[in-house]
């Protein structure tokens, strides 16, 4: 008897997308996502991927940034649903955790513990954020894993046009990475940062200082063209053992990822960062993902969700 992985606050509800048979030859995700005992259990070679979301919209809010992305959990799942699946591994849904009536530290905790459970059961896991507070919980969920606590080295790798550095004394959607490098030096070990898609105009003077004072590997949008940024995300995996890959869609141009919270005037384009989720898919190293920052209400079309979609479908390749 299938139970509901321990800690989500919504169940994984049922999913949907075009019929077009039963056969395998037809399969789209919302055929082939199955809920989440908690247990990893697979056919195939690669690793089972488990999806939670983290219906969050406290970070953004704190961070005095336009709320909405506690629907974007669900507003993923809708355009991932009818993509045709030709993945090699199988998928759970394992739910969602909600933040509920400001408590985002319990949520971010408890969202921790829920990924812990899934990496320790031998899933790669994929969190659907939320705004970019997702990426603290994140971060304790992989820090907590059984990976880390026998010696593996992490690294963190964000694609976004900010550095997410602010130094504040309420944690928001601005300060998930400090936190991290302030929890990596508490556990004695060196904190592994790159970002890259910063915008220059979008990040003050002392988040860049913040950002050499933690020795922060990054890349301007600029100058994220293909092979300067693979060459990039190259010697960064050349220094660790497993990899947290977070994605901020507002890396991306305005046009291409309308819903978000704070749109680029610049962005990185969707090929290139299309091409980072390929290098990372392929480089073996990756533990852990999530995806932030989708503001559904925002969007135009779906069109910020399905780009979401469509890069989560390439990482899980
Ligand atoms: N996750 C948030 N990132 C940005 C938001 C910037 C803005 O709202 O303009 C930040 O705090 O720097
Ligand atoms: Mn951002
Ligand atoms: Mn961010």
């Amino acid at each position: 008897m299938a139970s509901m992985t321990p800690s989500v606050d919504v169940p994984p509800a049922p999913w949907t997308g075009r019929f077009d048979g039963d056969a395998p030859e037809h399969r789209r995700w919302w055929q082939a996502v199955v809920p989440s005992t908690g247990a990893a259990t697979s056919g195939s070679a690669a690793k089972p991927a488990a999806l939670i979301g983290f219906a969050s919209d406290e970070g953004v809010r704190r961070n005095k940034g336009r709320t909405g992305a506690a629907a974007a959990p669900a507003a993923i799942r809708k355009a991932l649903g009818p993509l045709a699946f030709h993945l090699d591994r199988s998928v759970t849904d394992a739910g969602d955790v909600a933040v509920s009536e400001g408590a985002l530290e319990d949520a971010q905790a408890r969202l921790g513990s829920v990924v812990s459970e899934l990496l320790d059961a031998g899933h790669l896991t994929a969190v659907l954020g939320g705004g970019h507070e997702t990426a603290y919980a994140s971060y304790l969920g992989v820090s907590g894993s059984q990976a880390l606590q026998q010696g593996a080295r992490l690294g963190v790798l964000n694609l976004d046009a900010h550095f997410d550095l602010r130094d504040e004394p309420v944690p928001s959607s601005g300060t998930p990475f400090l936190q991290m490098a302030r929890a990596e030096a508490a556990a004695g070990r060196r904190f592994r940062y790159a970002v890259a898609g910063v915008s220059e105009a979008n990040n003050t003077r002392a988040l860049f200082d913040t950002a050499g004072h933690l020795g922060v590997q990054y890349l301007l949008d600029e100058d994220c063209e293909t092979d300067r940024v693979r060459e990039f995300v190259a010697s960064f995996l050349a220094d660790i053992d497993v990899l947290y890959l977070t994605i901020d869609l507002d890396v991306l141009p305005a046009a291409v990822a309308p819903g978000v919270s704070a749109p680029a005037a610049f962005g990185v384009p969707l090929p290139v960062v299309s091409a980072v989720c390929r290098q990372v898919a392929a480089s073996g190293k990756l533990l852990h993902l999530d995806i932030a920052e989708l503001n559904p209400a925002f969007d135009v079309d779906g069109r910020t969700a399905r780009v979401a979609a469509r890069l989560l479908d390439t990482l899980l390749r």
